[in-house]
C-alpha cells in the first residue's frame, strides 16, 4: 500500500491552476522523484503533502493521515526539508540540530547524524558561514533530526558543484537504504536517472507521464543515436529507409542516425554490405534528458 496518495489533487492561486488533477502514489522505501520545468506545480504539490498549503480539491493521505486535518501526526512521520531563510544567520550547526531534535518525540542521535553528513568539524560553525554544500547537508540532517519515515527533499542539489552534488546522492541513497521513503523534486535529469525508482514528470499543473527512469527512456520514439563518418561518401537517402530510423543527418563527414536497436543491426549490415567501414562509431543510448524532452515537449 502507498505510504503517500495523491488523488486528483487541485491548487491555484486566483486564476493561476498551479496543479490541476494530479495523482500518484509512493511505495514505502521508494525514492520517487517529481521533475519538471519551473513553474510546473512540483513545489506546490509537495507543499501539499507536507500540509504547508491546503488543497483546493482532491485528496492526499500520508500513512493515512490527512496532512493539513492531522498535521501532527504528519509532522511526527515526515521530515521536511528547511528553506534557506528559515534558519538565523548566527545559530550554529549544533545549535540548530539540538534545537530541533528536541521538538520531536523520538529523535535521532544528532550528533551522530552530524557525523553521518560530514558535519561533525562544523557543528561549531555558525549557519552564515557554512559553504552551499554544508548548508544543504545540514538541512537534510534538519530533515532527518526527528526520525522520519518519509523525507521530502526539494531542490536539494541546487547550486552545488559536481563534487558535492556526487556526495549528497550518496547521503539520499544511504537514507533510502535505512529504510526511509524520499520524496525528491529535481530540476536535474541525471540525478532524477541516478537516484529514483520512479519519476513522475510534471508539466503545467499535470502528471505527463509516471515511470522507472529505464520506463520513460523507453518511450522516447528514437531511443538510440548512431554517429560515425563512412570510409567513403555515403548518400544518406540510404539510410533512410532503415528500419524504425527517426532522423538521419551529416555535418562535417559525420553521420548521425537516429533509431532503435534494430535500426543499429540493420546499419551495421548495410555498411558492410555496402563495403563501408564506419571510422569512430559511437552508439549511444538515449538520456533522461531526451525522455524529457519528448514528453514534454519543453525546450530547457
Ligand atoms: N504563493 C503563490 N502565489 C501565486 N502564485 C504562485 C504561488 N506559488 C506558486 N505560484 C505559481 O504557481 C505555479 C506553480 O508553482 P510551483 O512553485 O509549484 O512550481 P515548481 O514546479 O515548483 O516551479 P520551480 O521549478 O520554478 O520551483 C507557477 O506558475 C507559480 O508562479
Amino acid at each position: 500500500m502507498p505510504v503517500i496518495e495523491v488523488s486528483d489533487l487541485r491548487k491555484s492561486y486566483g486564476d493561476k491552476k498551479a496543479v490541476d488533477g494530479v495523482s500518484f502514489g509512493v511505495e514505502d522505501g521508494e525514492i520517487f522523484g517529481i521533475l519538471g520545468p519551473n513553474g510546473a506545480g512540483k513545489t506546490t504539490t509537495v507543499e501539499c503533502v507536507e500540509g504547508l498549503r491546503r488543497p483546493d480539491g482532491g485528496s492526499v493521505r500520508v500513512a493515512g493521515y490527512d496532512p493539513v486535518a492531522d498535521r501532527d501526526a504528519v509532522t511526527r512521520i515526515l521530515g521536511a526539508q528547511l528553506q534557506e531563510s528559515e534558519l538565523q544567520p548566527k545559530i550554529t550547526a549544533g545549535e540548530a540540530l539540538e534545537l530541533y531534535a528536541a521538538c520531536y518525540p523520538d529523535p535521532a542521535d544528532w550528533r551522530d547524524l552530524a557525523e553521518r553528513l560530514g558535519l561533525t568539524e562544523k557543528l561549531g560553525t555558525r549557519f552564515a558561514k557554512l559553504s552551499g554544500g554544508q548548508k544543504q547537508r545540514l538541512s537534510i540532517a534538519l530533515a532527518l533530526v526527528g526520525n522520519p519515515r518519509i523525507v521530502v527533499l526539494d531542490e536539494l542539489t541546487t547550486g552545488l558543484d559536481p563534487r558535492a552534488r556526487r556526495d549528497t546522492w550518496r547521503i539520499v541513497e544511504d537514507i533510502r537504504d535505512r529504510g526511509v521513503t524520499v520524496l525528491l523534486v529535481t530540476h536535474f535529469m541525471e540525478e532524477a536517472q541516478h537516484l529514483c525508482d520512479r519519476i513522475a514528470l510534471i508539466d503545467q499543473g499535470r502528471i505527463t507521464a509516471l515511470d522507472t527512469p529505464a520506463g520513460l527512456i523507453g518511450r522516447t520514439a528514437s531511443s538510440t543515436a548512431i554517429s560515425f563518418m563512412p570510409s567513403v561518401p555515403l548518400e544518406t537517402r540510404l539510410l533512410a529507409d532503415l528500419p524504425a530510423v527517426g532522423s538521419v543527418a551529416e555535418q562535417d563527414g559525420r553521420i548521425v542516425a537516429h533509431g532503435t536497436d534494430e535500426t543499429v543491426h540493420a546499419l551495421l549490415s548495410l555498411l558492410t554490405g555496402q563495403g563501408v567501414t564506419a571510422h569512430q562509431l559511437r552508439i549511444t543510448e538515449a538520456s533522461l534528458d531526451d525522455a524529457y524532452l519528448d514528453l514534454t515537449g519543453t525546450d530547457r
